[in-house]
C-alpha cells in the first residue's frame, strides 16, 4: 500500500514538473540537459564568474577545465592547476587527515589553524560579521588571520583551499590578462595586494600558496584602515545606496603564478591504491620564469589592473629580493604602488630605532650617532639601512657629506658574514653599505666576519635581524651584545613567523639583561622580570604602517607614493608613543590601537601629499578642498576618520531590475 502510494506520488510529482517545464522551461528545478555528438551532456547555466563558484550545485572548483573557465568568465578566479576530481578528492583527504598534526604552530597556540578555518568560513558566509568579530577582537585574532598563523596557512594553502578568494594571473595567461581582469565583477577596486609567492615571510618559496599572505594583509586593510570591502555601488540618491549582485569586493588579493622553484610543490606524485595522482598543489607545475619573461608577466598584470581600475593602489608583498627592488624602481614613479617589505618595513624600523634612542633617555637628534648591526641584506634589511641612512643624513643637515658619512653607522652581515668591499659579486643594492676593508681591519674585522665577531668588535647600540633565520641571535651573540656601548641596547628580532625570529624576548632579557629594548616581527608575550618588573615585548611589524600608507594615498588621490609620504608615515608612528611609555621600553603601541594609529598615519600621508602638491582629491573632495582641510590637523584626522568604513548591516530592500 505504502509502496503504491509512493509510486503514485513520484509519478504525479514528475507530471507536475513536466507540465511546469512545458509552460515555462526555466521553471524546472534541475538544469535542462542535452546530449552532444560526443555523448557529453552539457548543462545550461544562467550564471557566470564568481556566481558560479559560489553556487554549490554548479561549482567544480579547481576541476573547471581551461575551456570551461574561458566560456564561463572564470579565468583568473581559480588557481591555475586544473585538477581531475580524483586529485581534488585526494587533496581534500590529505588535508582532512593531517588536520591534527598541522594544527600546531609551536606551543604558543595549538589551535591556531583550527581558529583560522573557523574565521575563514565566517568570512565566506557573512563579511560584515567577520569584520565585526575581527575589529572587536583584533589583539586576539590578528595573530590568526595575519602573522604568525598566516605563515602556516600559506604552507598548507593547497589543502585548506575551499572557496577561492582573489585572482590568479599565471604565466599561462600571457596575452589574456587585459581581458581576464574583467572577470572580477567589481567596477571599483581600491586596494590590491599582490605577491608572486617567492619569499613568504621567512618561509621561502611557497608558490601559488602565497596568496594567503595577500588575503591576510587585506584583512588588515579592512579592519585597521577601514577600507570598504563591500559591494556597494554609490548612487545618485542621498537616501539609498544601490547594492548589486554584480558588485564584488573592492579589495583584491592577487597571486601572480610564474611557477615555483620549491621542488616539493612540483609534480610530487602521490600513490593512491594502484594509481598515481599528480601533484595536489594548486599552482603551475613549472620552474619560475626569470629575466625578461618574468618582467613581461608583471608588466602585463600592471597594465591590465591599471587599465580597468586607474585609481587602484597596488601593494607588492613578499617578492624575493632579486625582484623586489627592480620592480619598485620600475613602477614607483608611474604607478600608485609601493613595496611593503622594502618601504613599509623601513618605516616601521625607523620608528622603532627612533623609539630606542628616546628610550635611552637621549634626544632623537642623537640617532645619527647610533651604531647599528643588521643581520640580513635582503629586501627588508637593505630597505631599512637605506631609509635609516637617509633619516640620519636629514638630521645632520641633508648635505651630500652627511649622506656619505651616515653609511659608516651600519654593519651589514648576510649569510656569508660581514659585507665589505672585498665581497665578490656583491649585490648592487648592498654595495653602498659594504665596509671598507682597511677600516674594518682596524676594527679587528674582515670580509665575512661572523655575526658574533661583528657584535663583539662593534659593540653596537642596536642589533637588528631581518635574516629569516630563527635563533640567529644565539647565546654567544647575545652575550657579545652585553659589551654594547649603549646603556640600553636594542634588539630587534624582526623575522617572521614566530619560529624564524632571531631570538625570543625571554632569551634577550635573560642573557643581555633587564635594561634592553626588545621588538620582534611576530607577537610574543611580555617577560616577567620579577620584582613586579616587566620586560616589554614590542611587535615591530609593518602592519603599523602599510594600512595607513594605503588609506592616506587613497584619500589624498596622489598618483604616486613618494619618499616624503613614506617618511611622514614613519615619523607619525614614531611620535605616537608618549615619553613615559618609551622610557618604560614600549616603543610600539599595542595592536588594540591599530585603527587609531592607522588613522594618524593616513592623516600624515594626506598632509604630505598635499604639501608636495601630489594630492588630486578623492570622490567629492577635490585638491583645493583638501588643501583647506590640511590647514588644520584636527580636520585632517576628522576627514580620515569619517572616510573609514565600519562593518554594519545595511537595511536591504528588494528592487526589480
Ligand atoms: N617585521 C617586519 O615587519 C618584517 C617586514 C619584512 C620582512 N620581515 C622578515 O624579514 C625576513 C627577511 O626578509 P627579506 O625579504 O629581506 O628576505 P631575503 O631572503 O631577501 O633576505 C634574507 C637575508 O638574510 C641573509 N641571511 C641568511 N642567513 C643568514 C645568517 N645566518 N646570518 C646573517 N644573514 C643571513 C641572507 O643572506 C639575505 O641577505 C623574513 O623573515 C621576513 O618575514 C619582517
Ligand atoms: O607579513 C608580515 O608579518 C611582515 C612582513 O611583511 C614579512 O614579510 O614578514
Ligand atoms: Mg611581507
Amino acid at each position: 500500500m505504502s509502496n503504491f502510494y509512493n509510486q503514485t506520488r513520484a509519478a504525479s510529482s514528475l507530471m507536475r514538473r513536466l507540465k511546469r517545464s512545458l509552460i515555462n522551461p526555466t521553471a524546472v528545478t534541475r538544469p535542462r540537459c542535452f546530449t552532444t555528438a560526443e555523448g557529453h551532456r552539457p548543462t545550461l547555466v544562467h550564471k557566470r564568474s564568481l556566481d558560479i563558484l559560489h553556487d554549490p550545485w554548479f561549482n567544480k572548483g579547481t576541476a573547471f577545465s581551461m575551456t570551461e573557465r574561458d566560456r564561463l568568465d572564470l579565468r583568473g578566479l581559480l588557481p591555475p592547476n586544473v585538477m581531475s576530481s580524483e586529485q581534488q578528492i585526494e587533496r581534500f583527504m590529505v588535508d582532512l587527515k593531517r588536520l591534527e598534526v598541522q594544527a600546531r604552530d609551536g606551543p604558543s597556540d595549538p589551535n591556531a589553524l583550527a581558529k583560522w578555518r573557523i574565521l575563514n568560513r565566517l568570512h565566506d558566509r557573512n563579511e560584515t560579521m567577520y569584520y565585526k568579530v575581527l575589529i572587536a577582537n583584533i589583539e586576539e585574532y590578528a595573530p590568526i588571520v595575519y602573522t604568525p598563523t598566516v605563515g602556516l596557512v600559506c604552507q598548507n594553502y593547497s589543502g585548506l583551499f575551499r572557496r577561492p578568494r582573489g585572482m590568479y594571473f599565471s604565466a599561462e595567461d600571457r596575452g589574456e590578462m587585459m581581458s581576464m581582469v574583467y572577470n572580477w565583477p567589481a567596477d571599483q577596486v581600491d586596494m590590491i595586494v599582490v605577491t608572486d609567492g617567492s619569499r613568504i615571510l621567512g618561509l621561502g618559496d611557497l608558490g601559488v600558496q602565497g596568496i594567503g599572505i595577500a588575503i591576510g594583509k587585506l584583512d588588515l586593510y579592512v579592519a585597521a584602515a577601514g577600507i570598504n570591502p563591500q559591494r556597494v555601488r554609490y548612487s545618485f540618491s542621498y537616501l539609498v545606496s544601490f547594492a548589486s549582485e554584480n558588485d564584488y569586493d573592492r579589495v583584491l588579493p592577487v597571486m601572480i603564478d610564474v611557477g615555483t622553484n620549491n621542488e616539493k610543490l612540483l609534480k610530487t606524485p602521490c600513490k593512491k591504491g594502484d594509481h598515481t595522482i599528480l601533484s595536489t598543489d594548486l599552482g603551475l607545475q613549472q620552474h619560475r620564469l626569470d629575466g625578461d619573461e618574468y618582467i613581461a608577466v608583471i608588466d602585463e598584470f600592471m597594465e591590465a589592473v591599471f587599465t580597468r581600475w586607474p585609481n587602484v593602489i597596488v601593494q607588492f608583498e613578499d617578492f624575493q629580493s632579486k625582484w623586489a627592488f627592480k620592480l619598485l624602481q620600475r613602477y614607483r614613479n608611474t604607478h600608485r604602488m609601493f613595496n611593503d617589505d622594502v618601504q613599509g618595513t623601513a618605516g616601521v624600523a625607523i620608528a622603532g630605532l627612533l623609539g630606542a634612542v628616546r628610550a635611552q633617555g637621549r634626544p632623537m637628534i642623537d640617532f645619527p650617532k647610533q651604531k647599528i648591526v643588521v643581520a640580513g641584506a635582503g629586501s627588508a634589511g637593505i630597505g631599512v639601512v637605506n631609509a635609516a641612512r637617509k633619516t640620519m643624513a636629514r638630521m645632520l643637515g641633508n648635505t651630500e657629506l652627511a649622506f656619505d658619512s651616515a653609511k659608516s653607522q651600519f654593519w651589514v652581515v648576510d649569510a656569508n658574514g660581514l659585507i665589505t668591499d672585498e665581497r665578490e659579486n656583491i649585490d648592487p643594492d648592498a654595495l653602498p653599505f659594504a665596509r671598507n676593508t682597511n677600516e674594518a681591519g682596524r676594527q679587528g674585522l674582515r670580509e665575512g666576519s661572523s655575526l658574533v665577531e661583528v657584535v663583539r668588535q662593534v659593540r653596537p647600540d642596536v642589533l637588528l635581524g631581518l635574516s629569516g633565520v630563527g635563533g640567529l641571535f644565539s647565546k654567544e651573540v647575545l652575550e657579545a651584545l652585553k659589551g654594547s656601548t649603549s646603556a640600553k641596547p636594542a634588539i630587534f628580532a624582526m623575522s617572521n613567523p614566530t619560529k624564524n625570529a632571531e631570538c625570543t624576548p625571554e632569551e634577550a632579557f635573560s642573557i643581555v639583561g633587564d635594561n634592553i629594548i626588545f621588538a620582534s616581527g611576530s607577537p610574543f608575550r611580555d617577560v616577567d622580570l620579577g620584582n613586579g618588573q616587566i620586560g616589554h615585548s614590542n611587535q615591530g611589524n609593518n602592519m603599523y604602517l602599510f594600512p595607513g600608507i594605503g588609506l592616506g594615498t587613497l584619500l589624498s588621490g596622489s598618483r604616486i607614493i613618494s619618499d616624503g609620504m613614506l617618511q611622514a608615515a614613519a615619523e607619525r608612528l614614531a611620535a605616537y608613543m608618549t615619553e613615559d611609555e618609551v622610557l618604560k621600553g614600549m616603543i610600539f603601541p599595542p595592536i588594540s590601537k591599530i585603527r587609531d594609529i592607522t588613522k594618524e598615519v593616513a592623516a600624515a600621508v594626506v598632509e604630505e601629499a598635499v604639501e608636495e602638491d601630489l594630492a588630486e582629491g578623492y570622490r567629492d573632495i577635490d585638491a583645493r578642498e583638501l588643501q583647506k582641510i590640511c590647514q588644520n590637523e584636527e580636520e585632517v584626522l576628522e576627514y580620515v576618520e569619517n572616510s573609514m568604513w565600519s562593518p554594519e548591516y545595511p537595511i536591504l530592500v528588494y528592487k526589480r531590475d
